[in-house]
């Protein structure tokens, strides 16, 4: 029940006051727990810099009692980013540094925050039964709610912005948790902050608790929530809790934080900003610095982000399969529900691969310069569906290595290769077959040979198929494209009766490469010199 008596659990499904929820980053805090990341002085300040820039409300840059260097850390940024000016005139962030409901705490805290305009001391107590027990000592609720009041009044000796957080909010017996929620609003916390300590709790049933105690109360402070991530529930949670009144929502970058983490920043503000037509809440986020910030904070702490992971992965705007690439080239609404020009990306992107299409693939070579027949995209794009099976990220200098090689040395082709086979190691002689095509009349003919080394072989079997008594005279093979799955790129001269031709190839495979490179040495031979099986006199 509400301290007016009216049902608790009777929440609107939709807010649509238009207020703003603050953002609270605890990057630098809650963030920094993550296990191996142990941020200096000169990295915390260029993040809170940038969470500067991203216009966050809060930064929570520290616990002052830690260490000297979170002390430290607390203060260049209190002493700088909390009295930045900004050119609309828009007000510093509030720093915020936490303590523990200890004095020496708290005095410490407000000495690291003294340089900011505006500060805020987080206070935090456990409420839950196993925390008291077996952390405090076996403290009692009695006891607990007189600590906190404590350093409640304590904060609000140094400051008039003090924030409590009951730690493992959502293991609380709940009459408890209202209670100390009661007491710490009365000795004048300005924020409750409801901490899902060990992400524990269920959407619905966290709305609904959030709810009550924002009903409980009203305007006499702000309801908050910081929720973990350990059921992957923490943007859930956080948002369900905005649904049901909360104005604070604790975040962190790249959803770093303890364990699995904390409530990602950059999904709950895309959450809160796409789906306005059901929670209608302003930020005061700057979208456009979500990317900028995303890539910083997973440089200097060390943690990559997913390629998959929601809004800032590599993936989030990567379109790769035909039929969704067919919709985002001509409306990217058609798989989109956000802009990535809103997160300071480029935009969609179209990547081509074993899933893509002929649009895809035709827009690909139209913004590459290429205005090609349709008859030559269908023959590059089977191409292209070859080598994407068996490369995953196809590139522009891929591409542009199948047009050089499929589509500008095919015409008037004397001789197609059709596929090879090699053998060898290094007790057996190096042997390939091959197949290869005569365009005059389509006769397929398949020939093996051994060879010093498998290349040697191949041109052996070619030399044969084609008839042709063609030399590999240099060779030269280059990566395109880096990574194992790199395309090779043959270069080679082919001698055949004493004049030289240049000849071409590109596959992952570098023998293949190698024997269409020499195919089409042969080829060129065959077109600028006329027929060379005649010349030579060969079957
Ligand atoms: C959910 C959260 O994220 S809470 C924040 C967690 N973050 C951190 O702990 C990071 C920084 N922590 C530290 O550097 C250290 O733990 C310190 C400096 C805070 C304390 O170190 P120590 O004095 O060596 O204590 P230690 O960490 O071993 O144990 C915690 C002590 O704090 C007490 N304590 C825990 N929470 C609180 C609290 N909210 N208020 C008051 N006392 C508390 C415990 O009862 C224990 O007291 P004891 O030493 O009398 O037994
Ligand atoms: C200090 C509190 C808010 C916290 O980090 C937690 O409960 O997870």
């Amino acid at each position: 029940m509400s301290k007016t008596g009216t049902p608790v659990t009777d929440v609107p499904a939709t807010t649509p006051d238009g207020k703003p929820v603050t953002i609270f980053d605890t990057t630098l805090r809650d963030g920094e727990q993550a296990p191996g990341i142990s941020l200096d002085v000169g990295e915390k300040l260029e993040i809170a810099e940038q969470l500067a820039r991203l216009r966050v409300d809060v930064i929570e840059a520290g616990f002052p009692i830690t260490s000297q260097g979170d002390f430290d850390g607390v203060k260049a940024i209190a002493d700088t980013v909390g009295t930045h000016r900004y050119a609309d005139g828009g007000a510093a962030p509030v720093i915020a540094a936490l303590a523990r409901c200890h004095p020496d705490d708290i005095r410490k805290a407000a000495d690291a925050l003294k340089g900011a305009d505006a500060s805020r001391i987080h206070v935090f107590l456990s409420t839950s039964e196993i925390h008291r027990n077996v952390m405090l000592k076996g403290a009692s609720e009695d006891q607990i709610i007189e600590q906190s009041v404590e350093a409640v009044k304590q904060a609000l000796s140094y400051t008039d912005n003090v924030e409590f957080s009951p730690q493992d909010a959502t293991r609380t017996n709940p009459d408890f948790l209202l209670r100390i929620v009661d007491a710490v609003v009365e000795a004048g916390a300005t924020t409750v902050n409801i901490p899902d300590t060990v992400g524990y709790a269920l959407p619905h049933d966290f709305g609904t608790l959030i709810g009550d105690i924002v009903r409980r109360v009203g305007d006499d402070a702000a309801i908050s929530v910081h929720c973990h991530n350990d059921l992957g529930l923490a943007v859930a949670n956080s948002v369900e809790a905005v649904r049901n009144g909360a104005r604070q929502v604790e975040v962190a970058v790249n959803g770093l934080g303890e364990r699995a983490g904390n409530c990602s920043m950059e999904e709950v503000v895309m959450a809160l900003n796409t789906r306005r037509d059901l929670i209608n809440k302003s930020l005061n986020v700057n979208t456009k610095e979500i990317a900028r910030t995303s890539r910083m904070v997973a440089q200097l702490t060390g943690y990559p982000i997913q390629f998959n992971k929601a809004v800032v992965g590599r993936n989030a705007f990567a379109h790769e399969s035909g039929i969704h690439q067919h919709g985002v080239i001509q409306d990217r609404l058609t798989y989109e529900i956000m802009n990535a020009e809103d997160l300071g990306y480029t935009g969609a992107q179209i990547v081509l691969g074993k899933h893509s299409g002929r649009h895809a693939f035709a827009q690909a070579l139209e913004e590459m310069g290429y205005t090609l027949e349709k008859e030559e995209i269908g023959r590059a794009f089977d191409r292209f569906k070859e080598l994407a099976d068996r490369k995953s990220d196809i590139s522009d200098a891929d591409l542009e290595a199948i047009l050089a090689d499929e589509l500008y040395s095919a015409a008037e082709d004397a001789y197609e290769l059709v596929w090879t086979q090699v053998s060898g190691g290094t007790t057996t002689a190096p042997t390939a077959t091959v197949r290869v095509k005569h365009m005059d009349d389509g006769r397929e003919v398949t020939e093996a040979a051994v060879g010093d080394g498998m290349i040697d072989a191949v041109c052996g079997a070619i030399r044969r198929a084609c008839g042709v008594e063609g030399r590999l005279v240099t060779y030269n093979v280059a990566a395109v494209t880096p990574g194992v799955d790199a395309l090779g790129d043959v270069t080679c001269q082919v001698e055949v009766d004493g004049r030289r031709y240049t000849g071409r190839g590109v596959s992952t495979d570098v023998v293949e490469a190698s024997a269409r490179a020499f195919v089409n040495g042969l080829n060129k031979a065959f077109r600028l010199a006329g027929n060379p099986k005649a010349e030579t006199g060969a079957p």
